[in-house]
């Protein structure tokens, strides 16, 4: 007998298409190779592609409107005809080229900022505010919506970035207008549901993410006030107010909203949720969208334990109130697994994509809608699968598993640091007695000009052999080892040309990583990336970076720095197993890499950089856990680099951070040489360092390597004597902000060298003054 008809629902999906065609239409588009009209007809094509298939797998709530030609915050911001003044907009509708142009930017204009999409890898085009007041340049959602309905017969559910959030993201609002700015969008979003309505569209999902961040009594009020409006506006409409990424700050709040569907995660900040549901309940009559299946993550689901939970909250909410679905926009993962023939049976078989979470969702709805033997087999087949997953044999490495856990206990009982800073730097000082003061460097990748990419896609294709491939790399680091020379620089590179990627590389060489063939999920724009699979243990297989730098430091009797990515950034920049706590990965990662160090150290390499770029996006959300987080992400850096002796000198560096809140977690990481991105907040990075002293050593990216200016020596000089004004200049280092792979040569070359020209115009000036 049926219990209740039990709804399944998707937030988003994939637009890239199964063979990122997504992606080439828009770079044929502008490499000026495709018209507009053959650019939207191709556009309409991927977007009722991905809608049919929704719909054949027989979901109720497919998505409109979430499809995109770039990113759909920027949609938004089209849609309000929120146009920075600078890119000469005069009102009326907006192109798809003005588009484009705030996010890719003009010869005139510079782009808008880009930024993380809460703790994903997706970034999307930051709104600006000038105090225009927001309008409806065309109505999107609707404009979707009838192209479902009128192509594919799909009455579909048109999903936008709610109001709150998407006001939370504007940049510019000044201090106490928020709320002002926030009613002014109101009244517009009040608009675009009334025309739904008239349009006479079931249901409208409005996603409010920035719910799970913290929200205080203030926020509620301003949220509830928008959220009255928009009822008033649209009294006959299904509003669905949807959370994800972690558990809504303030449940009661929430349900007080006057809509009618409310949406969380039931997978990420689980128990959070689940205790306030149980708590609090939900009023009468209200539905509730439940996000079971991961939307952020790659692994098949416990559909029989998934069933068994949803099951358990029935005294709450009956179960003809209850929509399934993923706990997020599958944007975030791939297309599907089906076609990774390449991979292991066992390892495939795990997988689950955004096509396999689809099938999940509905496969679990109509269990609970109406089992049967035949449900109750996929059910209990799907427990068995996942549990033959957690016990498969390949996946385990007790070796290195014993051997990390020994490793954590002597840490806890040392306190997991090295030798006193000033004994280390005493030590390295004996090492390197020529290094100047204020020594020079960089962060490690150098060039990657069209022939290196070339070289390394040969070698990979087989139509290079090894020996062909290894004599070009070679050739290659002894030419830019003299170029560094030339420069002056004090410590040298290799410039990683080996490397496609600093997470990929590594994840190629050490035990615990697969690579999909087509696992592509978007990060910016056009832009993709295929994140390595951690599908099991860690474990070191052999020496991953010494053959090139000991080739590099062979050549030169100046420091090369060795160049390894940290164990936090590896794990932030794959799709992690979730079968273990994600900290267990980190520290094993963190030993792989502890014994690469040791083979560094025994190759003669003396300074060693491990990259953690990433540890601030793996940030949770919520302030009471960042905490542990950081507790974790600090003891797996000391876990890799605590092993190297006293006169290694161990250097990391991080872009995309925040020093201000970072400097504590930085200092416990106790580097002795850390490199920061400042050339685009200079200001503040001096302004932190003179409230909060720094003792170890610290290079301060001099010049922004994200664009082809070449900065001028006065400039950099200009930044070095202001960042001494806060910095000893004895544990002050310079460098660039980041890696230099995106430069081509010229520009590269031009750059260091009046770097280190600046440098030496200081040094020079201080032993003046100091004679004097
Ligand atoms: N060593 C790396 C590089 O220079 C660090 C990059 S941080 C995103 O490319
Ligand atoms: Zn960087």
């Amino acid at each position: 007998m049926a219990k209740g008809q039990v709804m399944t629902s998707v937030s988003g999906y994939p637009r890239i298409g199964y063979d990122r065609e997504w992606k080439k239409a828009l770079e044929q588009y502008w490499a000026g190779k495709l018209t507009r009209a053959e650019l939207e007809a191709e556009m309409e094509r991927i977007e009722l592609l991905r809608l049919a298939k929704l719909k054949e797998e027989g979901i109720d709530y497919i998505p409109v409107n979430d499809f995109s030609w770039y990113d759909h915050v920027l949609d938004m911001t089209v849609m309000f005809g929120l146009i920075p003044e600078r890119f000469g907009y005069e009102g009326g509708p907006v192109t798809a080229d003005l588009m484009f142009a705030l996010a890719r930017g003009t010869e005139k204009a510079v782009a808008c900022e880009m930024t993380k999409w809460f703790n994903t890898n997706y970034h999307y085009i930051v709104p600006e505010w000038e105090g225009k007041r927001p309008v409806l340049t065309e109505n999107r959602p609707l404009a979707s919506y009838r192209r479902a309905k009128e192509k594919l017969g799909i009455e579909g559910k048109p999903v936008l970035v709610g109001p709150y959030t998407y006001v939370r993201f504007i940049k510019g609002i000044p201090q106490g207008e928020r709320r002002q700015v926030l009613d002014q969008f109101a009244e517009v979003y009040g608009r675009i549901l009334h025309e739904l309505e008239a349009e006479a569209v079931s249901c409208v999902q409005l996603d409010e993410p920035a719910f799970v961040k913290p929200m205080t009594a203030d926020d509620w009020q301003a949220a509830q006030a928008v959220y009255d409006r928009l009822r008033q506006a649209a009294p006959g409409l299904t509003l669905w107010v949807q959370t994800y990424f972690d558990s809504v700050s303030g449940f009661d709040s929430f349900l007080q909203l006057p809509v009618d569907v409310y949406g969380l995660d039931f997978v990420h900040g689980k128990e959070r949720n689940e205790a306030a549901l149980r708590q609090t309940g939900v009023p009468a009559g209200k539905r509730i969208a439940l996000g079971v299946i991961d939307g952020r993550n790659i692994w098949r689901t416990d559909l029989l334990a998934a069933a068994t939970w949803l099951e358990s909250i029935e005294p709450i909410v009956p179960r003809s109130h209850w929509i399934v679905q993923p706990s997020c926009s599958l944007l975030h993962v791939p297309l599907t697994a089906e076609r990774e023939h390449d991979l292991p049976g066992y390892i495939r078989g795990a997988l689950a994509f955004a096509d396999e979470k689809v099938a999940e969702t509905a496969r679990l709805a109509t269990h609970l809608s109406q089992p049967t033997a035949e449900s109750a087999a996929l059910l209990a087949a799907s427990a068995a699968n996942v549990l033959a997953w957690r016990e498969e044999p390949a996946r385990k490495r007790p070796h290195a598993v014993e051997a990390v856990e020994r490793l954590i206990r002597e840490a806890e009982a040392a306190g997991g640091r090295r030798a006193p800073y000033e004994q280390r730097r005493e030590a390295q000082r004996r090492r390197w007695p020529e290094l100047p003061l204020l020594p020079t460097t960089t962060i490690g990748s150098l060039p990657q000009t069209a022939e290196i990419r070339k070289a390394r896609l040969r070698f990979r294709k087989g139509e290079w052999s090894a020996e062909a491939y290894e004599t070009f790399l070679r050739q290659e680091i002894e030419r830019w080892l003299r170029i560094q020379e030339e420069i002056g620089l004090d410590v040298l590179v290799h410039g990683e040309f080996e490397r496609t990627d600093m997470v990929e590389y590594f994840g190629e060489k050490l035990d615990g990583f697969v690579f999909t063939k087509f696992g592509w999920v978007q990060s910016y724009g056009s832009r993709c990336v295929k994140p390595p699979i951690l599908y099991g243990d860690v474990a070191f297989r052999e020496a991953m970076t010494v053959a090139e730098t000991a080739y590099a430091q062979s050549l030169t009797k100046r420091p090369v720095k060795g160049m390894l990515t940290g164990p936090v950034t590896i794990l932030n920049w794959s799709f992690v197993r979730d079968d273990v706590p994600r900290e267990q990965c980190a520290y094993q990662l963190a030993y792989a890499l502890r014994q690469e160090i040791r083979e560094l150290e025994q190759a003669g390499i003396g300074m060693i950089q491990v990259d953690e770029p990433a540890v601030k996006e793996g940030m949770p959300l919520k302030p009471e856990d960042a905490a542990r987080y950081r507790e974790w992400a600090v003891l797996a850096f000391l876990l890799a680099t605590n092993g190297a002796g006293p006169d290694t000198q161990i250097h990391t560096h991080m872009c995309y951070c925040d020093f201000s809140d970072m400097v504590e977690t930085i200092r416990r990481m106790d580097a002795d040489v850390i490199s920061l991105e400042t050339a685009r907040s200079g200001g503040d990075m001096v302004d932190t360092l003179r409230k909060e002293r720094y003792e170890l050593g610290i290079g301060l990216g001099v010049y922004d390597i994200h664009s082809p200016r070449v900065p001028s020596v006065e400039e950099i000089e200009r930044f070095i004597e202001t960042a001494l004004t806060v910095l000893p200049a004895e544990s002050f280092w310079i460098n660039p902000d980041c890696g230099l792979k995106t430069r081509n040569e010229p520009e590269t070359v031009a750059a260091l060298k009046h770097m280190v020209e600046a440098t030496v115009a200081v040094r020079q000036a201080r032993s003046a003054s100091a004679k004097r």
